[in-house]
């Protein structure tokens, strides 16, 4: 058991995948995925450096390499401090990818970053992934190495959808344009397995991460963020115009009136649209103020992702439809050090800022606002509800009230000694309740007890040094797969006996180690180098043929089969199998799909139960669960760490469901023609797998061609 000693300093990992980030002149507005999280994690990366017991900050991001966007990107370190630096990781192709499209290169991310950390001198201590896409890698990271797990959410797919869907956009419309079930799919599954939550405000507690099926308050922590009050605070007295003044000039006809300030990245959830027609619609507000909309920064509005595009467009013919030139200005562009200037322009006209956000999970936008001595008026749907309530310094509305909207503005811009008593709380109170430094100080109470009692796996491999000669291997799938047709069969076992010096042959199966054996008898099939058996639960070495006991140690977690048991006996439609297929890590069911409930709701009910463990449905009739650190893919890089052999020189072949995590990731995956009818399709835009147009073993075969495996 890997006590961690008090004394031990910390290696703290961030996984933040998605947008652009760097440690310095953030990008942030250019585009949907750099903005509030990028700053977020940057900022939190330089806390953590700058606290006694930690000794390393990795920021992990995505490696870009893109003419449209800077060579920093593409630097595989950056140093952020002199104990924190930024790691950029490959996964897909090179270019700048929208989040949305990343999914399909997660695999790949997650077993480019394994071999990263174990390039390392040390393990890091803790994980701490940040948004869907990240909690998604980190689920995967913490399951293979027992590393414990840190997520925060920054923004959640449920409470996006349920504002959209209020907004009048249509499912079908919100999947094609977010892929929001695989990112709520990947929400849910980092909430089972994650330790610990960390949140910025307890409104998302009790409104965002409710909306989960695995909705586990006692692992949650609220650690407001901070913000650099070095940069945002108050203007001086003469306020220096700046450059960004003088643009606005363009557009406004009485520059000199108090400034309505939004500030946002152009997404639909910002609701931008909703303030300028709430503007439009009220003569008394026009004739108070100007209305100011930083909006990112673009070029041709036409080039942009369709989502800024959308929403760009709708502001220039709301503001042409309310006829409202020389009153709202949109500037095209600003500089990173803009930001704050903006904000003090805003605050020396007596102006007001706005955040009239569909749902706003936390808002450092407010914060800075506040630093800068600007009063608020913001949406009642998140983190504003929290950040309002501790600095006193505005009115939260409903975004979608319109003329709501309006009266809050009013209210304060009417009001002078309003405007000034909501402007010095804001400046008094967020010095008090959000600081970087506190937030590290407290992130830091929290780590402890995650470190205690967990056993990382073997890092150096076991196996003895004869095994290094072979450097490749090919791992199939038994039924169906490797099994199916004779004449296949034969032809694959002669070309394996041929290739035995130089790859390994495994198996990873459903099958019990005695079902297996029989069967190999049966068909004179050699014994395989390796087994994978039981799902990926039991690992064998031949020829000792004995359970390696650190995968039996390490996949032992949170294992409750008993409960397990009467959780699904309540179901219908599942028929526990023979005791012969039961295992000690393995309980199987036949699924009747007339009667039992679908795959989603089995899931559901598992996480709302908080039973974090690994369900799978193959060939569409045997359910079989699992430990969530076991499976036939887990299993399998298990064995490619112990053997030394990299998973680009390992095929991986299958044809169902229980086969996804083998053939998906950095392995040569294979699916043969025989899959079942719909599992693994979710795996045909993955560039690194193969989908044979021949069945069984004859797919297998094909594969080795096509990969030109004996040659790579
Ligand atoms: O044109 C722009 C637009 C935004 N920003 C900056 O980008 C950040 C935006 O952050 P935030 O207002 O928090 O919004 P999001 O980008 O949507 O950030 C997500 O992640 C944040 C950190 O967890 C949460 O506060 C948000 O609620 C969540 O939506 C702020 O620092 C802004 O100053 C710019 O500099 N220029
Ligand atoms: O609006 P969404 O799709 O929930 O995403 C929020 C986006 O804002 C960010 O803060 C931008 O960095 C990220 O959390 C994410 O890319």
């Amino acid at each position: 058991m890997q006590e961690y000693e008090k004394s031990e300093s910390l290696y703290i990992v961030l996984i933040s995948i998605h947008g652009l980030i760097r440690g310095h002149d953030l990008e942030l507005g250019r585009d949907a995925d750099t903005g509030g999280q990028t700053k977020y994690v940057v900022e939190l990366a330089k806390a953590l450096a700058k606290q006694p017991n930690v000794e390393q900050v990795d920021l992990v991001t995505r490696r870009i390499v893109d003419v449209e966007v800077g060579g920093d990107y593409a630097e595989s370190v950056e140093a952020l401090a002199e104990n924190a630096q930024i790691v950029r990781i490959d996964a897909g192709p090179e270019g700048y990818i929208r989040k949305e499209e990343l999914w399909d290169h997660l695999d790949s991310f997650a077993d480019n970053l394994l071999s990263w950390l174990h390039g390392q001198p040390r393990w890091p201590n803790v994980l701490h992934s940040h948004y869907a896409d990240a909690g998604y890698v980190g689920v995967r990271l913490s399951h293979l190495t027992g590393l414990p797990l840190i997520h925060t959410g920054h923004s959640l797919g449920r409470d996006k959808c349920r504002r959209l869907l209020a907004r009048g956009l249509t499912m079908e419309e919100i999947e094609q344009r977010y892929h929001i079930s695989r990112r709520i799919n990947a929400e849910e599954e980092t909430l089972s397995n994650a330790d610990l939550i960390i949140t910025s405000t307890g409104n998302e507690i009790e409104d965002q991460y409710e909306l989960y099926d695995c909705y586990t308050p006692e692992k949650m922590a609220v650690i407001p963020p901070g913000t650099d009050l070095d940069q945002f605070h108050p203007p001086a007295a003469s306020n220096a115009s700046s450059a960004f003044a003088a643009s606005l000039k363009n557009f406004l006809s009485q520059p000199d009136m108090p400034m309505i300030l939004a500030l946002s990245r152009p997404d639909e959830r910002k609701n931008i649209v909703t303030l300028l027609e709430a503007y439009g619609e009220s003569p008394r507000l026009q004739a108070k103020a100007n209305l100011v909309i930083v909006a990112g920064n673009r070029d041709d509005i036409r080039e942009m992702d369709d989502g800024a595009q959308g929403v760009l467009t709708e502001l220039l013919l709301v503001t042409d439809c309310y006829d409202l030139y020389g009153r709202v200005a949109l500037p095209k562009h600003h500089k990173a050090d803009d930001v704050a200037d903006i904000y003090r322009l805003a605050a020396a006209s007596k102006g007001v800022f706005i955040n009239p956000a569909l749902t706003e999970p936390f808002g450092l936008t407010l914060l800075e606002a506040a630093a800068s001595g600007l009063p608020l008026v913001a949406t009642e749907n998140g983190g504003p509800v929290d950040i309002i309530g501790n600095c006193q310094n505005g009115v939260l509305v409903d975004p979608l009230d319109k003329s709501a909207i309006a009266e809050a503005l009013l209210s304060i811009l009417d009001n002078d000694e309003y405007w000034r008593t909501l402007s010095a709380n804001g400046l008094a109170n967020v010095v008090r309740h959000y600081s970087w430094e506190a937030h590290a100080q407290a992130y830091l109470q929290k780590v402890p007890p995650l470190l205690q009692h967990f056993e990382r796996l073997p890092k150096t491999p076991l196996v003895a040094t004869t095994g290094r000669l072979r450097s490749q291997a090919i791992f199939t799938a038994l039924d169906n797969t490797l099994l199916g047709d004779d004449e296949g069969l034969a032809q694959f076992v002669s070309l394996i006996r041929k290739k035995r010096k130089k790859c390994l042959f495994g198996i990873a199966t459903g099958r019990r180690l005695d079902s297996v054996l029989a069967i190999f008898k049966k068909h004179r099939i050699p014994v395989p180098d390796i087994l994978i058996t039981s799902l990926g639960t039991e690992v064998y070495f031949t020829p000792q043929l004995i359970a390696d006991i650190a995968w039996s140690y390490h996949i032992d977690h949170l294992w409750t089969p008993q409960v397990l048991r009467r959780v699904l006996g309540t179901l219908p439609g599942l028929t526990p199998q023979p005791k012969r297929e039961q295992s000690r890590f393995k309980i199987s069911y036949y699924y009747d799909s007339e009667l039992a409930p679908p795959m989603e709701e089995i899931l559901t009910l598992l996480r709302q139960k908080e039973l974090s463990v690994n369900p799978t449905l193959s060939f569409g009739q045997f359910l079989d669960i699992v430990p969530a650190r076991a499976s036939k893919g887990q299993a399998l890089r298990y064995v490619a760490r112990q053997w030394d052999i990299p998973l680009e020189r390992i095929l991986a072949t299958g044809g169902s469901g229980g086969d996804s995590d083998m053939v998906a990731g950095n392995t040569l995956g294979v699916v043969v023609a025989n899959r079942h009818r719909e599992e693994l399709s979710n795996l045909s835009d993955m560039e690194q797998v193969y989908f044979a147009e021949h069945s069984n073993a004859w797919g297998i075969l094909e594969a080795i061609e096509h990969y030109d495996f004996f040659h790579l």
